[in-house]
């Protein structure tokens, strides 16, 4: 049995549909449930491994998206929902039941991910949304309790999923952040 990394990617990586354009998340709250629905195909979804993202019961990592945040809308049940801490740069909107995080949004404008809301798509019954790419923040599991030595065999089990592990963000996000930083000071041109 290869190790467990989260429910939706252990028996590997479901494709998503280029042609999908959203859906509804709901809680795990047995009734009253949390509805938020989302008009919009996510983007840049991968694992997580921070300690700040929601993850489901035994999971290791949680799977995180990002979605326009003007295509995130709370439909049913929204007085549930409390924020877990105003001061993260992602405050992460959740029930207060359940516990499950809803959807995360960046308030501060001047940050390079403004506009985009995080959100979880195992939380919807449809079927679409983008796949998982990259990993993003492996090391930061044992920050959690995992034993570094199983370090090696999570990495190896990502990668065979195809999932780049890495310890930060993808080259891509972390070149997206390095260029709005640079374009705010001047380094490059606006
Ligand atoms: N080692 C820390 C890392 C936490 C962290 O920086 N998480 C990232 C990624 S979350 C989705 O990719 C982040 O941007 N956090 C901002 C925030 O959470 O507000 C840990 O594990 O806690
Ligand atoms: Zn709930
Ligand atoms: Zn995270």
């Amino acid at each position: 049995m290869p190790i467990a990394l989260h429910p939706s990617i252990d028996n590997g990586i479901k494709h998503g549909n280029p042609g999908f354009h959203g859906g509804t998340l709901h809680c795990h709250c047995a009734s009253h449930k949390v509805e938020v629905r989302i008009d919009a195909q996510t983007a840049h979804n991968h694992a997580c491994g921070c300690s700040k993202c929601w993850k489901p019961k035994g999971a290791k990592f949680s799977v995180v998206a990002v979605v326009p945040r003007d295509a995130v809308h709370v439909t049913a049940n929204g007085n549930k929902l409390h924020i877990i801490d105003h001061n993260a740069t992602i405050q992460r909107h959740a029930c207060r039941e359940c516990g499950v995080h809803m959807f995360g949004r960046i308030e501060n404008k001047s940050h390079p991910f403004y506009g985009l809301d995080f959100v979880h798509t195992e939380l919807s019954d449809e079927q679409g949304w983008s796949q998982p790419e990259f990993a993003a923040f492996v090391s930061s599991v044992i920050e959690q309790g995992t034993p570094p030595s199983e370090m090696a065999a999570i990495r190896n089990r990502l990668k065979e999923l195809g999932l780049e592990p890495y310890d930060c963000l993808s080259p891509p996000l972390m070149d997206a952040i390095a260029t709005h930083l640079a374009k705010a000071s001047g380094a490059l041109a606006a």
